[in-house]
C-alpha cells in the first residue's frame, strides 16, 4: 500500500506520532480502543479507495461522468472519516496535554 499509495505513507507517518504521544501521555485503555479503531478505519478507507480507483482506471481509461462520481465518492469517504478522526484524536488528547502543559508552565 505506502508502495502505490503517497497518502497511506502519510497516514502510516501520522499514526507513529499518535502512537509516540500515546505513550508519553499514558492514555488508558479505552482511549487506546477508541484509536485503534479510529485508526484501523483511515487505513482501511484507504485501502478501499485505492482498490475502487484501480478498478475505475482499469475498466475505463477515458474520462466517464461514473468514474468522475465512483473516485469522488471514494476519496469523500476518506475524507469524512479522516476529519472525524481529528476530531475523535483532539478529544483523547486534549485532557492529558493540557494537564501536562498545566505541570510545565506551573513549574
Ligand atoms: N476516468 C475518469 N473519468 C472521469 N473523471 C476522472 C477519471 N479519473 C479520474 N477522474 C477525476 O480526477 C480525480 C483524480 O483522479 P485520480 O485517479 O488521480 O485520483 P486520486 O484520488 O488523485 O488518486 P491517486 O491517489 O492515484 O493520486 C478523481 O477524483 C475524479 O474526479
Amino acid at each position: 500500500m505506502v508502495k502505490y499509495e503517497q497518502n497511506m505513507a502519510i497516514h502510516m507517518f501520522i499514526t507513529i506520532v499518535v502512537f509516540i504521544l500515546g505513550f508519553i501521555v499514558g492514555l488508558t485503555p479505552v482511549k487506546w480502543a477508541i484509536l485503534l479503531m479510529i485508526i484501523g478505519g483511515v487505513i482501511a478507507l484507504e485501502m478501499v479507495n485505492t482498490a475502487i480507483e484501480r478498478v475505475v482506471d482499469m475498466v475505463s481509461a477515458d474520462y466517464h461522468p461514473l468514474a468522475k462520481v465512483a473516485k469522488d465518492v471514494a476519496a469523500s469517504a476518506v475524507l469524512i472519516y479522516s476529519m472525524i478522526a481529528v476530531i475523535v484524536g483532539i478529544l483523547i488528547f486534549y485532557e492529558p496535554i493540557m494537564t501536562i502543559f498545566g505541570f510545565l508552565t506551573r513549574g
